[in-house]
């Protein structure tokens, strides 16, 4: 693992403190500035985005989406908050000084407007990136006036994401807990967190995800004693809150959308979580569609394989999101991770 970049949690600008720091871990890794080139050990150089203020940016593309889609708060109709959010995100991304390349984006899965996988974006200067994108994450509870939606995206250098191609579904473990396996009895995972937390398995707290499909993680969860927390959307606000101390969630577990499951990782990596996942086709379609593509199911994905360790994720509540322990976000605020933001 590289030496982790200098970077702080939430806000768009960057401290003298910050910029100094960011010079001094350049140097230690021996980087020129502006320099995109790959390297000798055939890596892509890191991502420097603050230094270029290239994350106010992408912080203004979630906030232009969020803006928008605010506009349609509590009408009921969810085309139009993801078609508003879409193309004010659209808009914003395209003068930003970057080679970018949507890889991971949603609306093929609920024929919802979107950011075409693909697609190209940015002015072609600068570093070239990968985007995991959504729009709204929550678009149902925005259209119902509901708190938990969000304006969301994970920028990486390129190649850096995992590509799910024609995935829609993905099982995603989260914790703060390291070592927690996706492949093995639920009971382990809430045994473990009890362990390291100093508590009784009574007072783990696991969030899944409201769904037929996630009868099995419930019954599970309970079996091993635990408390569980059903939720009807929004898995992003919730992996995030679980991978950080103190959180009001231990665990979330279930299977979701697989692009939240991307972007997610992100910030679950730069808060200093714990991230497992696996591709989880929904429908005979879906794994032809996969199995057709060469991606399997069978694989277990972790941090490395999600996301890298340079990825960043930045949001925008468009309704009120809680994305930390006593940090709620009103409509309009954003929130960014940088890499090593681990604390
Ligand atoms: O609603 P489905 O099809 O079960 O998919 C689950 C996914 O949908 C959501 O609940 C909402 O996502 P969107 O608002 O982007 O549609 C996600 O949080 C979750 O990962």
């Amino acid at each position: 693992m590289g030496i982790p970049a200098p970077s702080e949690v939430c806000g768009v600008g960057s401290s003298l403190a910050r910029c100094r720091a960011v010079l001094r871990w350049r140097m230690r890794r021996g980087m020129r500035e502006g320099s995109h080139d790959t390297r000798e050990d055939g890596r892509m150089p890191p991502l420097l985005l603050a230094e270029s203020a290239l994350d106010a940016r992408f912080l203004a593309a979630t906030a232009a989406a969020a803006a928008a889609a605010r506009r349609w708060v509590g009408s009921g109709d969810g085309m139009a908050v993801d078609a508003a959010a879409v193309a004010a995100m659209r808009a914003a991304l395209s003068g930003v000084d970057v080679d970018g390349r949507v890889l991971v984006g949603e609306g093929e899965k609920d024929a919802a407007p979107m950011l075409h996988l693909g697609e190209r974006f940015g002015t072609g200067a600068g570093p070239s990136v990968d985007l995991a994108v959504d729009p709204v994450d929550g678009t149902r509870l925005a259209a119902a006036g509901l708190a938990g939606a969000m304006a969301v995206m994970a920028v990486a250098p390129r190649g850096a994401l995992l590509d799910i191609g024609p995935a829609h579904y993905m099982e995603k473990l989260v914790s703060r807990v390291p070592g927690l396996r996706i492949d093995a009895p639920l009971a382990d995972a809430v045994a473990r967190i009890a362990e390291a937390r100093g508590i009784d398995a009574a007072a783990v707290r696991v969030a899944v995800q409201e769904r037929p499909r996630n009868d099995g993680y419930v019954c599970a969860a309970r079996a091993a004693g635990a408390s569980v927390e059903l939720f009807e959307h929004g898995d992003v606000e919730r992996c995030l809150r679980a991978a950080q101390a103190g959180a009001d969630v231990d665990l979330v577990v279930g299977i979701g959308g697989a692009p939240e499951g991307v972007l997610t990782a992100a910030g679950v990596r730069a808060l200093g979580g714990w991230m497992q996942a696996r591709l989880a086709p929904q429908g005979a379609d879906e794994a032809g569609r996969l199995a057709a593509s060469g991606r399997s199911a069978d694989r277990v994905h972790g941090l490395d394989e999600l996301c890298g360790d340079e990825a960043w994720l930045f949001l925008t509540a468009v309704t009120a999101c809680t994305v930390a322990p006593g940090r709620t976000l009103q409509p309009g605020e954003s929130w960014s991770v940088a890499p090593g933001s681990r604390r």
